[in-house]
């Protein structure tokens, strides 16, 4: 299975050769687009406002604009999670680097694919060819299949390279709690959880664990999606405004914490606030946004981007990091909003400088004078926005921000001669010139990406730290305050929660009082979403009740019961699994040993716990936070938690078997380690024919001490571990590289139980080890071994990917 360089045919390089079309060129002046299409990608708008705001010096401004309309090179990560990261970076080092570079033309400076040099490990690469090139070019189709098998077996991950950089700064530690605000699709989300696992040993979990918020359930699910490709089972999926993401806490006897801290309130080491934003630093990506795009849009977003940064501030535990990001090069979405917050917090926060980090990357300090745009004019302060305008352009979006109250109470007249109500009084020209403002925080510290300093898309990165608790604020109602701003920090302070009442919370009582309304002819509506935790642990209502309740259920308590009791309607509960003759009977059958905990660490999305079909792992950090989220009532709507590492099986025949669940292809590799029974070591050449013909007799296998070991295994699933070498299935050791597959024990034969692409994706990664499978073995091994997938069916609905070969 040729896949390596000489796995080319010569008439395919031929074809290179004499077909220009097929030769990959970098962008070119006269590669550029035809004047039709330039149409569509140039927007004077655009062009106006950004010459303005001197985003970039007035000699670069054309190869800005250049590299802005020529298609973004596609870019991928190598998932360091992944069994086979270094095989996969050897095989873009070692076969396609070299291959694709005999394609380019000679004299062409540009690598076709090379590591991101800012990236740690060679983990990153940026390849010359745009997406579009990649699927058109049939020069390239072996490297696009590549990267569309890897990326769909979870091996990479397709991402914009600049994205990939504010997980970077963050400096997540294995222990960290993290908070990634708006995580859809995911990307950073995935990162994220790659750092956490990055020195966790095969079978263990570390400390720590991502929440990934999003308000979109479609995008939470594309999320979802992306990190199943992961292992892990230190993620919990949420889906909430992250401006309002809710207050888990929990007041104890001894309020202030020590180390319980943890359990009783729900702070964050770290947050990543990767804001909804214009996305004008995906231009390369998308230019359908060259017709779309206009200075409004930027503004619209600039209030929202400050609340969902203030709440993430709110509930980053003092000495955390908050990492602030968008892809757009607007200044109103990025140090607009930096400052603002800087603004707000009075010096609870800092600006870290972070220049001396990732030294290869390219990047501009963040600009501290710009302009705001409104309805074509320029303003540089807020003293020039017109009353009529004061709603939509926000003194925040100045780069001294101000207050419209100051303004007033020093004159009733704006400065564009409106009076009070609104009617036009004669203009004073004196009063239009007003000093470009310059903001005072070391805005410098923030970092731009562009476009034409490293051939990626545009980003905005800020790293915040958090030096003490956050100002109180006084609550004031929304007439007294200058329009919304205030509202917003009301909203975000999880630091001053016990002077106000939280605006967001009541919104959404209100939204469950109408569910529970609209629920109360169905039987036991809310009952089944109540917490089985609660009903078997807590025996008191008092244990039921959340005891912050001081600052929320006090103002409204009829509210506050509803929300404990039917909560998140449509969303699967989350119920901790505690059948402990099921628990006893899997940890019996596949003989796992004590190290790895099963009471606890079980949870099901069905609260019909008799009728379970799958059951999640989750990790410790996981689980303390579930259990405070019980506690509080259920504060976190969560659409997804922890890994499936079990699911219900049945024989096809109906045969009985002693365990009532298998064990999934994901769950595998964080319980292969500890277990000790049902687990066979296969020589290479059976390991590879099991792979290939995914059922076979027991008489059938090369080694015939295998045969006869698997034909007594207990009937079920099994695990088949490939040996080392020329050894077969003697005494083995399962270690951080085993590779491993599940199976089921039939009456007379084993079925592999992996999908068709991953039994594809370890065929062809075995093949390209060649001492693992190469060895004679027997004469039997170019006998077909008769294919006969017997006695073994999926009982489950849905997810039924597993399983291939029944
Ligand atoms: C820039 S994208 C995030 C990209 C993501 N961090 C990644 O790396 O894949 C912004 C996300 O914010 C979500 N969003 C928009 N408004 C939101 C809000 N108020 N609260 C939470 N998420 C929001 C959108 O659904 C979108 O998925």
């Amino acid at each position: 299975m040729g896949r390596g360089r000489g796995g080319k045919s010569r008439t395919q390089r031929k074809h290179f050769q004499q077909n220009r079309e097929n030769v990959w060129k970098p962008p070119r002046p006269e590669s550029l687009p035809s004047p039709t299409n330039l149409f569509d990608i140039q927007n004077a708008d655009f062009d106006h406002y950004y010459k303005d705001q001197n985003i970039v010096s007035p000699e670069e401004w054309d190869s800005f604009m250049q590299l802005l309309r020529t298609p973004l090179p596609a870019a991928f990560r190598i998932n360091s999670s992944s069994l086979f990261h270094a095989d996969i970076r050897s095989q873009l080092e070692n076969d396609f680097a070299p291959d694709l570079q005999s394609m380019v033309d000679e004299g062409d400076e540009e690598d076709a694919i090379k590591p991101l040099p800012w990236y740690p490990d060679n983990f990153a690469w940026h390849s010359n060819f745009s997406r579009m090139q990649l699927r058109k070019n049939q020069a390239l189709k072996r490297f696009h299949e590549f990267l569309k098998l890897e990326n769909e077996i979870g091996n990479i991950t397709r991402q914009e390279a600049v994205s990939m950089v504010p997980p970077l700064f963050l400096d997540v530690q294995s222990n960290h709690i993290v908070l990634d605000m708006c995580a859809a699709p995911g990307s950073k989300t995935f990162q994220l959880l790659e750092i956490l696992h990055r020195s966790t040993k095969a079978g263990s979990l570390p400390g720590g664990m991502v929440i990934a918020n999003d308000l979109d359930v479609q995008r939470c699910n594309l999320l979802i999606h992306q990190i199943k490709r992961m292992c892990t089972a230190n993620l919990i999926v949420t889906n909430h405004e992250a401006q309002h993401f809710p207050t888990c806490y929990l007041k104890t006897d001894c309020d202030i914490m020590g180390p319980d801290q943890r359990t009783s309130q729900l702070l964050f080491d770290r947050v990543l606030c990767d804001v909804p934003c214009s996305g004008d630093g995906t231009l390369r990506k998308a230019p359908d946004l060259w017709r779309r795009w206009n200075t409004g849009t930027g503004n619209g977003l600039h209030n929202l981007q400050i609340s969902v940064a203030m709440r993430g501030l709110s509930i980053l535990k003092v000495g955390g990091k908050m990492v602030y990001s968008t892809c757009s090069m607007n200044p109103i979405e990025n140090e607009a909003v930096v400052a603002e917050l800087l603004r707000r917090c009075e010096g609870s926060v800092e600006l870290v400088d972070v220049s001396s980090e990732l030294p290869q990357l390219i990047r501009r300090p963040g600009l501290k004078r710009w302009k705001v745009c409104d309805k074509g004019e320029s303003l540089v302060s807020c003293k020039e926005v017109p009353k009529v305008r004061r709603s939509v352009v926000l003194p925040s979006m100045f780069p001294n921000g101000g207050s419209y109250r100051d303004i007033d109470c020093n004159g009733n007249c704006d400065v564009n001669g409106h009076s009070e109500d609104g009617v036009e009084t004669v203009e004073n020209p004196v009063m239009h010139e007003f000093a470009e403002e310059v903001s005072e925080f070391p805005l410098e510290r923030c970092m731009r990406l562009l476009p034409h300093d490293q051939n990626s898309g545009a980003f905005f990165i800020a790293v915040l730290q958090k030096q003490s608790p956050l100002p109180a604020i006084v609550v004031k109602t929304r007439k007294e305050v200058d329009n919304q701003q205030v509202e917003s920090v009301n909203r975000g302070n999880e630091d001053v929660q016990a002077l106000q009442i939280n605006p967001s919370e009541i919104t959404h009582e209100e939204v469950c009082e109408q569910d529970s309304e609209d629920n109360k002819n169905e039987p036991n509506t809310a009952d089944s979403k109540l917490s089985p935790v609660i009903d078997e642990e807590s025996d008191s209502k008092e244990a039921q009740e959340p005891r912050n309740v001081d600052n929320i259920a006090n103002v409204t308590p009829s509210k506050r019961k509803l929300q404990i009791q039917g909560k998140w309607r449509g969303v699967d509960p989350v119920v901790f699994f505690k059948d402990e003759a099921i628990i006893k009977s899997i940890r019996a059958f596949y003989g796992i040993d004590e190290q790895f905990p099963l009471d606890g660490h079980l949870v099901t999305r069905n609260s019909d716990t008799s009728n379970v079909k799958r059951l999640y792992y989750i990790s410790k950090s996981v689980k303390n936070v579930l259990e405070l989220n019980f506690s509080v009532g259920q504060q976190l709507k969560i659409t997804c938690v922890g890994l499936k590492i079990f699911e219900r099986q049945k024989s096809r025949e109906g045969r009985s078997v002693e365990c009532a669940f298998r064990i999934t292809s994901e769950g595998l590799p964080l319980i292969l380690p500890h277990i000790t029974k049902q687990i066979l070591s296969a020589s290479p050449i059976d390991f590879k024919h099991l792979l290939q013909y995914k059922n076979i007799k027991f008489a059938d296998f090369v080694d015939a001490k295998f045969g006869e070991k698997a034909a007594n295994l207990m009937p079920g699933c099994c695990v088949v571990v490939l040996g080392e070498g020329n050894k077969t299935a003697e005494a083995f050791q399962v270690n951080e590289s085993s590779i491993a597959i599940v199976c089921w024990k039939g009456g007379a034969s084993l079925t592999v139980m992996v999908t068709s692409i991953e039994c594809q994706e370890l065929l062809e990664r075995l093949l390209m080890r060649p001492n693992k499978v190469t060895e004679k073995g027997s004469s039997k091994q170019e006998e077909e071994p008769s294919n006969n997938a017997e006695d073994v069916e999926q009982e489950s609905n849905g997810n039924s990917q597993d399983v291939e070969a029944a």
